[in-house]
């Protein structure tokens, strides 16, 4: 098994690279839906639309790209020789993608309360939320490229 990891390596990293890019498309776009689904005075078919725009977005594009992410990136740990737990980065990576997994996972929750159509937050609270995947996303990549 860990022959065929360190064989597949170079496709795992590229699998996991594309599922990376693919869920955080999502997870940048998801809270600005909802931005604009808070601030807009909307009728029932508007908000309809924002509504199957938001469960297709999570359920179609970010839950596979986050599982997918999960699996390669999981694959690349196990690979033999690329992350050595002695340094400091992949401590740092782990605390960011549990960090990034949260987010999505409160997404998810507010997406419901836009179903229930009893959501609290105001699009000033999703416009900041909207910050804490750049600064993960920021944090994660120099972990893993910059290798300190
Ligand atoms: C979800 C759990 C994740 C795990 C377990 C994981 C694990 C890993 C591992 C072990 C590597 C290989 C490093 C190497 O080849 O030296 C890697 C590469 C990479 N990861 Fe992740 N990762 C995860 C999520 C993410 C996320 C959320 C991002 C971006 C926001 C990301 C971005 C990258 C990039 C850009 C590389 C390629 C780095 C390079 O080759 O220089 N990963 N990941």
């Amino acid at each position: 098994m860990l022959d065929f990891l360190a064989l597949a390596y170079p496709w795992t990293k590229f699998l996991h690279i594309i599922s990376v890019i693919s869920w955080m498309a999502g997870i940048f776009y998801l809270p600005r839906l909802f931005v604009y689904h808070t601030e807009q005075d909307l009728d029932e078919t508007t908000d309809q639309l924002f509504q199957t725009m938001e469960r297709r977005l999570l359920r179609g594009i970010m839950n596979p790209a986050m599982i997918a992410t999960w699996v390669f990136g999981l694959a690349l740990v196990f690979t033999p020789g690329i992350v050595y737990w002695g340094d400091v980065w992949p401590w740092l990576k782990a605390i960011s993608v549990l960090a990034m997994t949260w987010f999505h996972h409160w997404l998810g929750l507010r997406r419901k309360d836009f179903v229930r159509g009893d959501n609290t937050r105001s699009g000033r609270t999703y416009r900041m939320m909207n910050e804490v995947p750049t600064l993960l996303m920021i944090v994660i990549v120099a972990s893993v490229v910059v290798k300190f």
